[in-house]
């Protein structure tokens, strides 16, 4: 008989711990829809208490979501765990996910309690999560280094009190699979009162084995797993989704566990995430990389052409990856635009809806054809719903080899119902550079650029080419990542920086408003 495990994705919470991966309300919930779409049993959508920003996330993921378990996380405090229930009570189905670290080097360097007082903490915890909501998980941060007959002894207690899931995470990625197989076995078989609650497993991948140990874990008798999409996460990530899924799938007989997850969706999850977070997968990424249906050498080749499953234990086809062959163009109409934007996995807002189709049309004036990676990211400009107080009103450059880089720009610099036009020039190495200079000239948002990327997506020679970048900008406490589009590449770079300068600016005010303590609504743009 096969089992069922729950798949609980954090890619919302643990993913955007990632540097640089951060969401905004808007793009954590186009994101949450598609991971509903998937099938997915659990959406933890953020740690409410850590800002308005991720508070109204969690918040508007739940009131988005029909039928997933929403879930927000919070440390094993009254108030946390209250503000987590302030969020998550929007959802159909909520769930308080509430944590404490249990191994000694936490315990001690980090917590400064004795192991009796992290269990007594514990049980507090769940106990006041429990009368606020049924469904409440604990999870013991770090039991990859927690003594056994502790962890025992913590999981029983935190049943006892009320948890129906208890995690035991690998937090820093250090076991290794066979290790993590016996720590899960021991859990399982000591623990009197274990069938009472689902086991759940969360695995780093410091070691790389963050799916092997997953699968090992749910060998050993786990009912969740916790994972994230393209495997982001804090340090090395968290063990990949799509991983997990169709390791399950493509070997059930041996697993005699399965998954609920919509495999054919993952292909188009994975792509969302990469064109939200302006992260790429590595082109040899297991399931979701550029190569892992691609077949170069010529034995290979033979083999496909013979037979596909000498080469290929899985179908692309089981992913996602099947060629749609609808082309839209400048005569297209709003049903289809919509309509296969909602099989892309995009449902917006009608009012984004409707930016987004003038964009389209506009850009089918331009382009032959339009393909799904334009739509795409005609989509994801649309969510980013950050507002606007500076934008691009020209950008000239001019360079050679000869002359130095020099760059002069107009910005529209809109505050409080006023609008005014600042021109400013800059020089630098490159006339990408020289226009980043006239942006902080001419916005006074001083930014140093940490990456560039620049890449077609789409095809032909008209390709729209879509630039992200990573700033880090004097004063604010992350890197602010900006994305711009053009069929020119220092059109589209001068995009990105100035909505990158936009995205600083929110961030600074929403800094402000929460030091002033002002809990007026508002969602994080960055
Ligand atoms: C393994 C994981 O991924 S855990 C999740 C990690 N994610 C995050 O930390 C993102 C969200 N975090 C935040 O926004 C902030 O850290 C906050 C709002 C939670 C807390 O901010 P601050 O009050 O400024 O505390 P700071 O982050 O500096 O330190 C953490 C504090 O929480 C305590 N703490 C850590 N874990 C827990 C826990 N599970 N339960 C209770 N207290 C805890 C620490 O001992 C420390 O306490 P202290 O301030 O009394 O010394
Ligand atoms: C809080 C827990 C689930 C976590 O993120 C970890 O241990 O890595």
């Amino acid at each position: 008989m096969s089992r069922k495990i729950m798949v609980f994705d954090t890619t919302l919470r643990d993913g955007e711990q990632s540097p640089g991966c951060s969401m905004n309300t808007e793009e954590k919930v186009a994101l949450a829809r598609q991971l509903e779409r998937m099938n997915v049993d659990v959406i933890e959508a953020g740690f409410p208490v850590a800002s308005i920003g991720d508070f109204e996330a969690v918040k508007s993921v739940a009131e988005a979501l029909d039928r997933t378990i929403v879930a927000g996380l919070s440390r094993a405090h009254e108030k946390d765990i209250h503000r987590c229930y302030e969020a998550v009570s929007h959802a159909r189905r909520g769930r308080i996910h509430t944590f404490l670290a249990t191994s000694d080097i936490h315990l001690e360097a980090k917590l400064k309690i004795s192991r009796a007082e992290a269990l007594e903490r514990a049980v507090a915890a769940v106990k006041y999560a429990r009368n606020l909501v049924d469904d409440v998980e604990f999870s013991l941060e770090d039991a990859g280094r927690t003594d056994w007959d502790y962890m025992c002894q913590v999981v029983e207690a935190v049943i006892h009190a009320g948890a129906g899931t208890v995690n035991l995470p690998d937090t820093v990625g250090y076991t290794i699979p066979t290790e993590f197989h016996e720590m899960i076995s021991y859990v399982m078989n000591r623990v009197p009162n274990i069938d009472k609650a689902v086991i759940s497993l969360h695995c780093h991948n410091d070691l790389g084995l963050g799916v092997a140990n997953s699968l090992a874990g749910i060998q050993a008798g786990a009912g969740q797993v916790e994972c994230t999409i393209n495997g982001i996460g804090e340090r090395a990530g968290n063990a990949a989704m799509e991983e997990i899924v169709m390791a399950l799938k493509t070997r059930a007989n041996y697993f005699q566990a399965h998954t609920d997850i919509v495999t054919e969706e993952i292909t188009r999850t994975s792509k969302l995430l990469s064109s939200i977070i302006g992260v790429e997968v590595q082109p040899n990424k297991a399931i979701v990389g550029k190569n892992a249906f691609a077949h170069e050498a010529g034995i290979h080749q033979h083999g496909v052409l013979s037979d596909k499953r000498t080469y290929e234990i899985m179908t692309p086809e089981s992913v996602g990856l099947a060629k749609n062959d609808l082309v839209l163009g400048k005569h297209s109409g709003r049903h289809a635009f919509k309509a296969r934007l909602e099989e892309l996995g995009y449902q917006l807002k009608p009012e984004i809806l409707q930016t987004a189709f003038e964009k389209f049309k506009a850009l089918a004036d331009r382009k032959k054809e339009i393909f799904d990676e334009d739509l795409e990211h005609i989509a994801t400009e649309g969510m980013k719903q950050v507002e606007e107080w500076f934008v691009l009103d020209y950008v000239g450059t001019t360079a050679g080899s000869s002359i130095i880089p020099t760059s002069c720009v107009t910005i529209r610099i809109r505050d409080n119902g006023s609008e005014r036009l600042v021109t400013e020039t800059a020089i630098g190495d490159g006339p990408v550079e020289a226009s980043f200079h006239a942006i902080n000239k001419a916005t006074g948002y001083m930014g140093k650029l940490l990456e560039y990327q620049v890449k077609a997506v789409s095809k032909g020679e008209d390709a729209v080419g879509d630039v992200t970048i990573k700033i880090q900008f004097e004063g604010l406490d992350r890197v602010v990542t900006g994305k711009g589009s053009s069929t020119d590449v220092l059109h589209g770079s001068a995009l990105a920086y100035v909505d990158a300068a936009n995205k600083a600016r929110l961030r600074l005010d929403l800094i402000g408003r929460e030091q002033s303590g002002d809990s007026e609504e508002v969602s994080e743009g960055v």
